[in-house]
């Protein structure tokens, strides 16, 4: 099996959450999202590379979490950069090999499942990306400029997820661009970068916790699991 790494990318500071603490560190089901995102990747396999990126501000807070909470999964820890795509290129930097695969993953969707995270390292083995999405369920309209809209053909469009998984190869010469403002997830970093894309299943349960609604939905789905 080729090297295999996990890139979770926490290094946000949760501005739509509004909390005081980075919504990684709230807790749910009495345990840090982060905590809960990372043992799903440790569920899937033990022998996985995974690196934790975090807020250079909030390390020690992160230690000081782990102590607390008995935590004692093995990871690397990275400082972030101030945009998610600064996050993930510090995160690739650590990684000093181009042979294998990675997956890169937000610290905030604790939902994620094992099979999920086998299929994304298995496409991505085959094709070289693998990049989670789910059908919109809503009817969607397009906005134009004065204001008008106009509806469209929902089929057409997927909503995307995390993980996303490339080969590393690939993965390194796309992050050589220069950052660009509408690179909103790693999948429109390696697109820009000429490599096609792959598209895998996700799962509407994979949350991205980004607004506190979903934080109390999130707690809802720990204690309806237990
Ligand atoms: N500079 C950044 C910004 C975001 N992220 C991570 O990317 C994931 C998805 O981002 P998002 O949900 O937008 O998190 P935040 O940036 O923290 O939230 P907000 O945009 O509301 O400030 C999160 O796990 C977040 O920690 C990161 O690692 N580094
Ligand atoms: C990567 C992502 O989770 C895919 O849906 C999303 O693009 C992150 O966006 P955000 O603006 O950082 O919330």
């Amino acid at each position: 099996m080729k090297n295999r790494f996990a890139i979770i990318v926490a290094g946000g500071s949760g501005t739509r959450m509004g909390t005081d603490a980075p919504k990684q560190f709230l807790s749910i089901g009495g345990m840090p999202i982060l905590m809960h995102t990372i043992r799903r990747f440790r569920a899937y396999s033990a022998d996985l590379n995974v690196i934790v990126v975090l807020p250079v501000s909030q390390i020690p807070v992160w230690e000081e979490l782990c102590r607390q909470h008995q935590f004692q999964e093995a990871v690397m820890v990275i400082a972030g950069g101030k945009t998610r795509f600064q996050s993930v290129r510090n995160g690739l930097q650590s990684i000093e090999t181009e042979d294998g695969l990675v997956a890169v993953h937000d610290g905030v969707r604790p939902f994620v499942t094992t099979s999920i995270i086998r299929n994304s390292f298995e496409t991505a083995e085959r094709t070289g990306s693998a990049v989670t999405c789910v059908p919109l369920k809503d009817s969607a309209r397009l906005i134009h400029a004065d204001g008008s809209s106009q509806a469209v053909d929902r089929a057409s469009y997927r909503l995307v997820q995390t993980p996303q998984t490339f080969q590393l190869a690939l993965f390194k010469r796309a992050f050589e661009v220069e950052e660009q403002p509408f690179f909103t997830d790693c999948a429109s970093v390696v697109e820009y970068a000429g490599y096609p894309i792959t598209l895998i299943d996700g799962s509407y349960d994979n949350i991205k916790i980004t607004t506190p609604e979903d934080l109390e939905i999130a707690e809802q789905k720990i204690r309806s699991a237990h």
